[in-house]
């Protein structure tokens, strides 16, 4: 039977793509909390829902399934089991103390799924909360909240990912987005719609987010390591996709440890089965290591090497090329910034980019790379790009 989920490139036409609608939870944004929440602004909330439509649209109108995380959520609740994780996950914060706890618990045992996986993403606020009691409950202003908001979730890419017919649900570095990945986790595992799919990664391993993994070709990833993903993770995974038959080779690529490149995809997306479109300022930088398996089981590291050196030699081709943006570093460090750099491709040379990146769309299209252009004004205010809002299900063998 052919897998209806399987992703074995960043390039091969796309099929089924999971997205995140924002809602709610961006209401929750403030300026004293928009820091930890990892927003670089306020959203205006309607004009980012309207900009995310727009985003869903264009992929639909080429014929790709969107699929969204609430849908699936609120189906995966309705499974008792699955039900107690992601309630648990959030009883779990040990901020509650036992009686605001038992509030809570009752909260939610009375939500029905849709309102329950609303509940999970959407955060409470304590002003929210039907019945509380106790101290911890008492000295909480009415805004705080007995459950942390994710307006994360909307950048899909980093809390899964798929490789070959196996998904990675990550295990992520950041506080405010740690509780995601337990919404993922029970999604894949409880949701008929992913019955029999294996996990090849888990929440609770070694720090890893989807962003900075790339499916260079079949059998080759790249893992960034800098702010989010660590060495370690990025070496479980290669322990896993060998022992798993996943891949190969796996290429570590230390990245900048700072927000500006916090993953691999802020800096270097794919737009063809032979090409990156990649940031000029770190373009001639950029290394990487070479893991495989070695004879004795244990992964043999060789390296470093140019990035692009290391990445064509595990894809067995002659030149990966790079889309020399050829900006000059103040316009490329503000279209990386506005994420330039970060697109979705949707087949080999088609891929969706913001608008607001004027130069560097340019150069794609004067490249050869046609470029769906969607508005992101509000979106990109969480430092993130139709790469990041995306994780792909189903694309076409690379
Ligand atoms: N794959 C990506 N580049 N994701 C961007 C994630 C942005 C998000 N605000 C964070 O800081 O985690």
């Amino acid at each position: 039977m052919v897998s209806h989920h399987h992703v074995d490139s960043e390039v091969g036409r796309l099929g089924t793509v999971l997205l995140h609608r924002p809602g709610a939870e961006l209401a929750r944004l403030t300026p004293r909390n928009n820091d930890s929440l990892l927003f670089d602004g306020i959203p205006w909330v309607g004009r980012a829902q309207e900009e995310h439509d727009t985003f869903a649209q264009a992929l639909r109108g080429h014929g790709v399934e969107v699929v969204y995380v609430s849908d699936l959520l609120a189906e995966t609740v309705a499974v008792p089991t699955a039900r107690d994780e992601v309630t648990r996950a959030v009883l779990d914060d040990v901020r509650l103390g036992d009686t605001l706890r038992r509030h809570v618990a009752n909260h939610l045992a009375a939500l029905d799924p849709a309102a329950l996986a609303t509940t999970l993403i959407a955060g409470l606020s304590r002003a929210e909360l039907r019945a509380g009691g106790g101290i911890v409950h008492a000295l909480m202003d009415r805004s705080d909240f007995v459950i942390d908001p994710l307006p994360n979730l909307l950048f899909t890419r980093d809390s899964s990912v798929w490789i070959g017919d196996q998904v990675a649900v990550t295990s992520l570095a950041m506080h405010a987005r740690r509780r995601e990945t337990t919404l993922t986790h029970a999604i894949y595992r409880h949701h008929p719609r992913f019955a029999g799919t294996s996990l090849v990664y888990e929440p609770g391993l070694e720090h890893l987010e989807g962003g900075d993994v790339l499916l260079l070709a079949p059998g080759v990833v790249a893992v960034g390591v800098g702010e989010r993903t660590r060495p370690a993770g990025a070496e479980r995974l290669a322990r896993r996709c060998f022992e798993r038959g996943l891949a190969h080779t796996v290429l570590v690529v230390p990245i900048a440890q700072q927000r500006a490149t916090m993953h691999l995809d802020t800096v270097c997306t794919m737009v063809d089965v032979d090409a990156v479109v990649m940031y000029p300022n770190v373009a001639s930088s950029l290394q990487s290591w070479t893991v495989t398996a070695g004879p004795s089981g244990e992964p043999a590291v060789s390296g470093p090497e140019p990035f692009i050196v290391g990445a064509a030699k595990a894809m067995r081709i002659d030149t990966l090329r790079i889309i020399d943006t050829g900006l000059d570093p103040v316009t490329a460090e503000r279209e990386q910034w506005d994420d330039g750099n970060n697109t979705l491709a949707i087949a080999p040379r088609l891929c969706v980019a913001y608008e607001r990146n004027v130069e560097t769309n340019a150069q794609l299209e004067r490249n050869g790379i046609e470029v769906i252009r969607i508005p992101g004004s509000e979106l990109g205010s969480g430092r993130g790009g139709p790469r990041c809002m995306s994780a792909p299900i189903l694309r076409a063998a690379g």
